[in-house]
């Protein structure tokens, strides 16, 4: 049985003071695998696509609905912040990961703080908005988000003509003065460190006078995927866009519709649960897996073959077979990857590809290095702390296989980090995570799903990721 923050009737997540901080419980002992896996499991829905909704409706023609939205710390700095710039974000129904929102747009004001706390999609898509609003805002996070790279989006709000106020450093923290509308026309900006910084500017360009035309000068563009959800939720919603050539995208000014919107499970936090069946053996179902998506996660259908899985659809689920396991004895291959696309997926990647029986070399991912924390160097040294062998190259990571043995291992205030370690675990006895709590930031209940219905074990204590029971 899972146990849910939401059987508290009385609890509002997105009321400050219960806001989701990184645990401080010490660390966990990651379960190891004692045999194949015939696990089946519903996953919460899609950071992605929950935060674009929310910026989306916030500035559309009429009230949404979003269904099965995640509930996570990013997915709560998200309302916070709209709510902070004059939406109405209320609670309607209950579903089995909370409950479903509905969002009412108000006149955007400023005066007002944004607390961005480590979540890229809110440092990136809500100063763009912020824009449209009249008054200051200003912009903070974590210590580990003034890390983030932030220059792209300061100098975009610039060429669009906004006051942006900075120290010059490129990062978090800094504000700027909405004057209530943004004349849009055409930008040039170099988005090679985050895809977010096309999208941000994508979701509410329409609500620019003259629209938006924005050109990518950089020579590489991260996580195309990502750019492609953003464009296929505006144009659900009516909105005028087209990519004429590749790294121009124009958005036509015009309405934005509110509409209902199913969102659909996070594929990529799908990421850990699936390679698990190839370190274990056995199978791992996913339900709820979309027919079609632009999730970058879906490339797992075909990556995971790649190491040596059988990946096989059936009556809306996907199912990972792992054969033997890596503990059972089975063979998997080590691989060459170019994960440009789909980068959230490298941790979970690099972590089976530790565990593999030949080298592997993920290329693509130098931008890993701006996200939560410097993912290269932190998963060298995670895995190069049990006993691996992992080489920064300039733009990935080279994984020799290592036979690894237990340790601590540090999550650095990373979701995936933190999972990474747990894939980690189940092939090797002895690994602590120091901060399991840190999944909270877009799956609270992974620690509870991880021991629960994937290993089929009870939790060893009641876990309550967001410390509200
Ligand atoms: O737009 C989005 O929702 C995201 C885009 C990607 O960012 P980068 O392009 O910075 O990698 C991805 O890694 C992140 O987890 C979510
Ligand atoms: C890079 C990630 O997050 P963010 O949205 O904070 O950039 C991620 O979830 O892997």
């Amino acid at each position: 049985m899972l146990i849910s923050k939401y059987s508290n009737p009385e609890f509002d997540p997105y009321e400050s003071d219960s806001l989701v901080e990184p645990g401080d419980d010490g660390p966990w002992e990651a379960p190891t695998a004692s045999g194949p896996l015939a696990a089946t499991l519903s996953l919460p829905g899609s950071k992605s696509l929950t935060n674009r909704e929310l910026v989306l409706s916030a500035i559309s023609d009429g009230a949404s609905t979003l269904r099965a939205p995640l509930h996570s710390r990013d997915s709560t700095l998200m309302v916070q912040a709209l709510r902070g710039l004059g939406t109405i974000v209320e609670e309607v129904g209950a579903g089995p990961y909370g409950p479903d929102l509905l969002i009412t747009p108000g006149e955007l004001t400023g005066g007002t703080s944004i607390d961005c706390g480590l979540a890229g999609t809110v440092m990136r898509f809500i100063p763009p908005l912020a824009a449209l609003a009249l008054g200051p805002v200003s912009f903070d996070g974590d210590e580990a988000a003034r890390r983030r790279p932030m220059r792209t989006t300061v100098d975009s709000l610039r060429h669009l003509g906004i006051d942006v106020n900075d120290d010059g450093r490129g990062t978090l923290p800094f504000s700027l003065y909405g004057t209530g509308e943004v004349e849009g026309g055409e930008i040039a900006i170099d988005a090679s460190a985050s895809s977010q910084f096309v999208s941000g500017l994508l979701l509410v360009a329409a609500r620019f006078r003259r629209g938006l035309t924005l050109v990518h000068t950089g020579d590489t563009l991260p996580s195309m995927p990502h750019i492609e959800m953003t464009i296929a939720t505006l144009r659900e919603r009516g909105v005028e866009v087209e990519s004429p050539e590749p790294g121009r995208w124009v958005v036509a000014p015009g309405p934005i519709r509110a509409r209902s919107v199913d969102i659909e499970p996070d594929l990529s936090n799908a990421a850990p649960f699936l390679v698990a069946a190839l370190v274990a053996g056995g199978t791992v179902t996913i339900e709820g897996w979309p027919d079609a998506t632009t999730q970058v996660g879906a490339h797992l259908e075909q990556i995971l073959p790649r190491f040596g899985a059988k990946v096989t659809r059936s009556g809306g689920a996907l199912t990972v077979d792992g054969g033997a396991g890596i503990i059972g004895g089975a063979q998997v291959p080590g691989i060459e990857l170019d994960l440009s696309e789909g980068g959230e997926l490298g941790p979970a990647l690099v972590a089976l590809a530790a565990l593999a029986d030949g080298p592997s070399r993920v290329t693509g991912i130098g931008h890993l290095r701006g996200h939560e924390t410097d993912r290269l160097a932190a998963l060298a040294a995670e895995i190069n702390g049990l006993g691996g062998a992992v080489t920064e190259l300039p733009d990935g990571l080279l994984i020799e296989p290592r036979p690894l043995h237990g340790g601590l291992w540090h999550s650095y205030e990373d979701h995936r980090m933190a999972t990474a370690g747990a894939i980690i675990g189940l092939g090797v006895q002895g690994v602590l995570i120091d901060d399991i709590a840190t999944t909270a930031k877009t799956l609270p209940q992974f620690a509870e799903l991880w021991t629960g219905p994937l290993l089929g074990r009870a939790p060893a204590v009641a876990s309550d990721p967001l410390g509200l029971l």
